[in-house]
């Protein structure tokens, strides 16, 4: 190991309950490495790892393909639905015709969703409404917009309220456009990071592949902590979690290189995207091998 081994790895943990499985059984103490958690919303964990203020993240898809050539891919492990994903959703307070060329209200806390909703809109829908910025409340984001796109458990919470508005969940649309997958989020660390710190950074990786294991095998964990902290009933969290995938394989990748693809044709995105792995893992059947 080299000399300064010991340096506090700080990684970025999304708060939203869909990142829950791959964080629950995950302690920071339990590892032979100094690493601190850091929890927030997808769009400040996606500009505190491009700022380089922490050292990997969970991080919106979008952003990754933003700065592909400073990190590295954590093998296997992203938040992705094939379908109905529950928690993306634009509310319509206007018919969808309107909308299409209206204004549109965006959630501050998502990258992924914002242009995934652009994709929607503008390739699918043949519309092009404008859109604005605006914090993740409903009922304000609707005061002088036809739409608004609410992500995570805010577009929870939000579904559950009498709200009365047409609702599109927005991974049913891009799969029943695509026939695809939808990754919402992968798991990104900065390539100088890994490189100068293997070790701990495999380490880390191997508690989250763990964290995410366990959670497949005992749902009802997480399902109980939601329960507690955001409410609901047992079945809409089952459903959820069951829902959700936390992997990353071809047929996942595949959807994504197609969302990047239409990105790039909008122009929401240039250059190259390479999601390349973390060099010191060799993954097979999710087990990190040491080299
Ligand atoms: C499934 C979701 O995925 C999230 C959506 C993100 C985005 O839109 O940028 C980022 C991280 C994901 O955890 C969700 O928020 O509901």
């Amino acid at each position: 190991m080299n000399k300064d081994s010991s340096r506090t790895i700080k990684l970025g943990r999304i708060s939203y309950t869909n990142a829950w499985p791959i964080f629950h059984h995950f302690d920071p103490s339990e590892l032979s490495i100094p690493a601190e958690l850091h929890s927030d919303m997808p769009a400040t964990l996606n500009r505190k790892l491009r700022a380089g203020e922490i050292d990997m993240a969970g991080i919106s898809s979008y952003a990754y393909g933003l700065s592909s050539d400073s990190y590295y891919l954590l093998p296997n492990l992203s938040v992705s639905s094939f379908g109905r994903v529950q928690s993306i959703l634009l509310f319509l307070k206007s018919p969808l015709e309107q909308v299409i060329h209206g204004k549109i209200a965006l959630t501050t806390t998502s990258a992924t969703s914002v242009n995934l909703l652009k994709i929607i809109m503008e390739k699918f829908y043949g519309g092009k409404p404008t859109y604005e910025d605006a914090e993740p409340s409903l009922e304000k984001m609707l005061e002088n917009a036809d739409a608004a796109l609410l992500i995570g458990d805010h577009a929870i919470r939000a579904s559950w309220t009498n709200h009365g508005y047409r609702v599109l969940d927005l991974g049913e649309v891009w799969n029943l456009w695509t026939g695809q997958w939808m990754t919402y989020a992968l798991w990104a660390v900065h390539r100088e990071t890994a490189l100068r710190y293997p070790e701990a950074v495999a380490g880390i990786y191997e508690g989250l592949i763990e964290s995410k294991r366990k959670s497949s095998r005992d749902k009802q964990p997480i399902i109980t902590k939601a329960l507690s902290q955001i409410g609901g009933t047992s079945e809409y969290w089952n459903h959820y979690f069951s829902n959700l995938c936390h992997d990353f394989g071809q047929e996942q990748l595949k959807g994504l290189q197609l969302y990047f693809r239409y990105a790039k044709e909008l122009g929401l995105i240039t250059g190259d995207i390479e999601l390349l792995e973390l060099p010191i893992l060799r993954v097979t059947d999710n087990l990190p091998n040491h080299r």
